[in-house]
């Protein structure tokens, strides 16, 4: 066994299996702290909610918890290893959350048979959280989940493998296209995968200036192109019309590589075939679409990006999902609409245009990280990021009418 796999192995074993526990908010060691805790004094609250639903938020935990959802059918780039494989995941979503952006999460990993049912056991508990974080569904069922989960929910309710990986993906991609010099609107996009991340990324690059007629989208078999009979209705949106039918055919002279299919896709030969200056997100986890050494090795042109922590410039969702939350949260949003997902973008851009703060230096082990090809969005342990998305997200959430608070005085400044 290599020594990485065994330190990921004991990471999560050891002391104590998995990565997250509860803690205790109030004191609960003496007779009188119990008789609040709990009998008698846990009735007031109790009755007071029955009174005023709306009184949960001040007397319970609900308004800054979420739950992460998953039924593992879409785990990282594994595939479908089902539920209880997923939840490693799932903690490690928890466990961002908690580090990221203060906020209390439980995982749960759903077992079901049809997307009503899961759809029917998530909107059954949904009022117990303040948002649902919708993790690791397969395409297209996500797509209705998502869907009917919003509409019956009081909540906010988001995948993250759509939206949290569309908003970082947009923000890399513009901070890229300008140091690359290049254009989104007249960029040549090839995306691999037509799946949850691959039909978000391309829609919100397109709100973002890129050309729908422009991008190319491959699935397992090939290019999707409007002489195709076998497309879902989201795959269909983005149906080319065109004589291309392979990845070789479609990279030639492609400005982007944006990957979110799986390991090992894209050849040496397939990234010399690409434009001058090109931009390359291999997205797949934990196995990118080509090697970040293996890219730099044929290549000195390009920027290049990966869902790891181990490379520069990694595109993952994390750099979303703790603080888009936060934001919605903070003003109790009823739901994440496209302008607090806009607001996240430019929030996420721009903070990697400003200096380095030295404890993200450390953190990262780097000397030195300023904006360039190595540098185009910020590390996941940048302070700087719940302060300024939560704030951008929040004036969002207001500013478009679906927050039920106002922004609270001072908000974010204390960060
Ligand atoms: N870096 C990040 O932040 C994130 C990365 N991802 C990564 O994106 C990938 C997809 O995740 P997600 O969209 O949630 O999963 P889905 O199951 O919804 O979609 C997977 C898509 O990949 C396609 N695909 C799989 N293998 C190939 C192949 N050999 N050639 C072309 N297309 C292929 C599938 O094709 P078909 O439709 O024919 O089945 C499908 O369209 C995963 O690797 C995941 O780790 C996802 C979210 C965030
Ligand atoms: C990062 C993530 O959510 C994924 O790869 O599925
Ligand atoms: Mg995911």
């Amino acid at each position: 066994m290599s020594d990485f796999k065994q330190a990921a192995l004991d990471y999560h074993a050891l002391p104590t299996a998995g990565k997250i526990a509860i803690a205790i908010t109030k004191p609960a060691e003496t007779s009188a702290d119990l008789s609040l805790a709990y009998s008698p004094g846990v009735a007031e609250p109790c009755r007071e909610i029955a009174k005023n639903p709306d009184d949960v938020y001040k007397y319970t935990g609900k308004g800054n918890t979420v739950a992460v959802i998953s039924n593992g059918t879409a785990v990282l780039g594994l595939g479908n290893l089902g539920p209880m494989a997923s939840k490693p995941v799932m903690e490690g979503k928890a466990l961002l959350f908690k580090r990221f952006a203060d906020i209390n999460s439980f995982d749960i990993e759903v077992t079901h048979k049809t997307p009503e049912e899961f759809i029917n056991t998530v909107a059954a508990i949904a009022d117990s959280f303040g948002g649902i974080n919708l993790e690791d569904i397969k395409a297209p069922e996500c797509f209705i989940i998502e869907k009917a989960l919003n509409e019956r929910c009081k909540i906010p309710v988001f995948h993250d493998d759509q939206h949290g990986t569309a908003i970082v993906t947009a923000a890399a991609m513009i901070n890229a296209l300008e140091i690359q010099n290049k254009k989104i609107e007249q960029a040549d996009i090839v995306c691999l995968g037509a799946g949850a991340a691959a039909i978000a990324c391309m829609e919100l690059l397109i709100q973002c200036g890129a050309m729908r007629e422009k991008i190319y989208m491959l699935d397992t078999k090939g290019v999707i192109h409007t002489r195709r009979d076998d497309l879902s209705e989201y795959k269909t949106r983005f149906a080319n019309n065109t004589d291309k039918r392979t990845l070789d055919d479609v990279i030639e002279g492609a400005d982007v590589f944006i990957g979110v299919s799986g390991p090992n896709l894209l050849s040496t030969d397939q990234l010399k075939k690409m434009a001058d200056n090109p931009v390359v997100f291999a997205c797949s986890n934990p196995d990118p679409e080509i090697k970040p050494e293996l890219a730099h090795s044929v290549r000195s042109d390009l920027i290049m990006a990966t869902g790891r922590s181990d490379y520069p410039n990694q595109v993952n969702n994390v750099l979303c999902f703790p603080f888009i939350f936060r934001g919605a949260l903070d003003v109790r949003a009823r739901k994440i609409n496209n302008e607090m997902k806009i607001a996240a973008v430019h929030a996420i851009r721009e903070l990697a245009k400003q200096d380095v703060p030295e404890s993200v230096l450390k953190a990262s082990n780097e000397k030195e990280l300023s904006f360039g090809k190595g540098y185009i969005i910020p590390r996941p342990m940048d302070p700087r990021l719940c302060k300024n998305v939560a704030l951008a997200v929040a004036k969002a959430a207001v500013d478009s009418g679906v927050a039920a608070l106002p922004l609270p005085d001072g908000y974010m400044n204390e960060i």
